[in-house]
This record gives C-alpha cells, sequence and structure tokens, in this order.
C-alpha cells in the first residue's frame, strides 16, 4: 500500500457549451502536471468540465455514457502511469444527462464512477440533470477513497457512511462561486475533521455569465489543516499528503469507536 501521493488538481477556467476547447485546455494542464519534476500520482479534474453548466444545451454536448472522456483519460494514465479522478463530466445516457464522475488507475482501468445525488436547484441542476442513486468509492493504491460532488457537501451523512465504509480520503470536483467562499472553506474543513479523512477538492475558476467562480480548490488533512490551497486563477494545484496521517488521527481521538448510533 502507498501512503504517501503526490496531488494535482488541475483548476481550469471552463469554457461554457465548448467541450473542444475544454478537452483542449485540460490536455495541456495534464501534461504540465505529468511533466512536473515532482510527478503526481493521482490528478483531479474540477465538475462539468466538459461543459461547464450549458444546461440549456446539455442533452446536444453531453459525452454519451463517457466514452470520449474514457477513452481520452484512459490513454494519457496509459502513457503517463498517472490516476485520474476525471472530474466530473455531463454524461448522456439514454434516460437522460448525469453530472458523473469516472475515476481510472495508472494503467488507464476504470476504478469507480459516481453521479451527483444532491442537484443543486440554485443553479437549475434539477430541471436539466438527472440524479445519480448510490454512493461512489474507488480503491487507489490499495486504499479505499470516496467521492463527492460539490452541493453534496453540505450533506454529512453521505461523507459519513464513505468514512463509515473505510474511505480514508475524499474527492470533490467543483463549481463552487462566490459569494460563498467562507462555506466552500468551512464544509470541506468540517468534513474533513469530522470524519478524519483527507479532503481533496478541485474547484473551477472563471466566469460564467453573472456568475463567477472562485477557484481556492483545496486539500485538508484529517486534523483540519490546510495543505494546500490555490487562489482564484487558473493553476495546478500540487499537493503531497501522507495517508498514515489518517490512522494516527483515528486513533488519538476515537471518533469512529465512540459513535452512539443507537441514540441518533
Ligand atoms: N455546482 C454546485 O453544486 C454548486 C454548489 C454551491 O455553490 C453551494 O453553495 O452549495
Amino acid at each position: 500500500m502507498k501512503q504517501r501521493l503526490r496531488l494535482a488538481l488541475l483548476q481550469m477556467d471552463i469554457a461554457v457549451g465548448e467541450p473542444e476547447a475544454n478537452f483542449a485546455k485540460l490536455k495541456t494542464m495534464m501534461e504540465e502536471a505529468a511533466a512536473c519534476e515532482e510527478k503526481p500520482d493521482v490528478i483531479v479534474f474540477p465538475e462539468m468540465w466538459n461543459t461547464g453548466y450549458a444546461l440549456t444545451e446539455i442533452t446536444g454536448l453531453a459525452d454519451s455514457y463517457g466514452s470520449r472522456t474514457k477513452a481520452f483519460v484512459k490513454s494519457f494514465c496509459e502513457q503517463h502511469r498517472i490516476h485520474v479522478v476525471a472530474g466530473s463530466i455531463a454524461e448522456g445516457r439514454e434516460d437522460g444527462v448525469y453530472n458523473t464522475i469516472f475515476a481510472f488507475d495508472r494503467d488507464g482501468n476504470e476504478t469507480g464512477a459516481y453521479s451527483k445525488i444532491h442537484l443543486f436547484r440554485l443553479m437549475d441542476e434539477e430541471k436539466y440533470l438527472k440524479e445519480g442513486d448510490k454512493p461512489g468509492t474507488l480503491r487507489l493504491e490499495g486504499t479505499d477513497a470516496g467521492m463527492m460532488i460539490c452541493y453534496d457537501i453540505r450533506f454529512p451523512e453521505l461523507a459519513r457512511k464513505l468514512a463509515l465504509g473505510g474511505a480514508k480520503l475524499l474527492f470533490v470536483p467543483a463549481e463552487w462561486p462566490h459569494p460563498r467562499l467562507h462555506h466552500w472553506r468551512t464544509l470541506l474543513t468540517a468534513r474533513a475533521i469530522e470524519n478524519q479523512m483527507f479532503v481533496v477538492a478541485c474547484n473551477r475558476t472563471g466566469r460564467s455569465g453573472d456568475t463567477a467562480f472562485f477557484g481556492h480548490s483545496m486539500v485538508i488533512d484529517p486534523w483540519g489543516e490546510t495543505v494546500a490551497e490555490a487562489g482564484e486563477e487558473e493553476t495546478i494545484l500540487y499537493a503531497e499528503i501522507d495517508l498514515a496521517l489518517v490512522d494516527a488521527v483515528r486513533s488519538k481521538i476515537p471518533v469512529f469507536e465512540d459513535r452512539r448510533p443507537a441514540l441518533y
């Protein structure tokens, strides 16, 4: 089991309704991360990076069953031997469009998929997208990890379920805008502290109409300390984590042993 992991979070600006431009931008950023002297073990993308919130045209723009994304990421993983938590994308299926993360290992094998369970009404998601119906997990270098998407972090029960299932880190692709930076930082930190897990959150940056996305992608450790945090600009946020810290924090304050679920 590999305990130390180097992470690269691709905090990109997304061209709304322009998958070609987004695939090209992302490829450039992936190549840059892969060429980094401290080569990352895992690369993480933001939410809905292929289309942005082009919801009124989403049916035509969505990637059918993620086939383009899967082929694109698989060949990158095979070439560079890096794990990829591929954002989320607008994924087209027969019954509608889902907001879905696909995860891949160093060989390009798909290791997990998760479709957003909680659709965000403030951005009209529920009008255009279908909701997922199960939590998302993946195995990464012998460790269990969980996946949640953006608004999902307002639902502590989901993170707790993933932690109880064994997750030691949680990936959170997002498109989280101003003016809720305080909510973003506080909720991510709370999920890390209460579940004594790493939280790896990759947000987009840039504007979409009147909405300004603030970036501030974050990596938070199981003690609630911020390991790395980006600013507002388009960037790659690098961080290194040591998964041994999860067990150390869980044995120092044994929250999971002290739970009284029969009472609440
Ligand atoms: N894309 C999203 O789910 C946005 C969630 C958000 O902004 C929030 O405040 O919650």
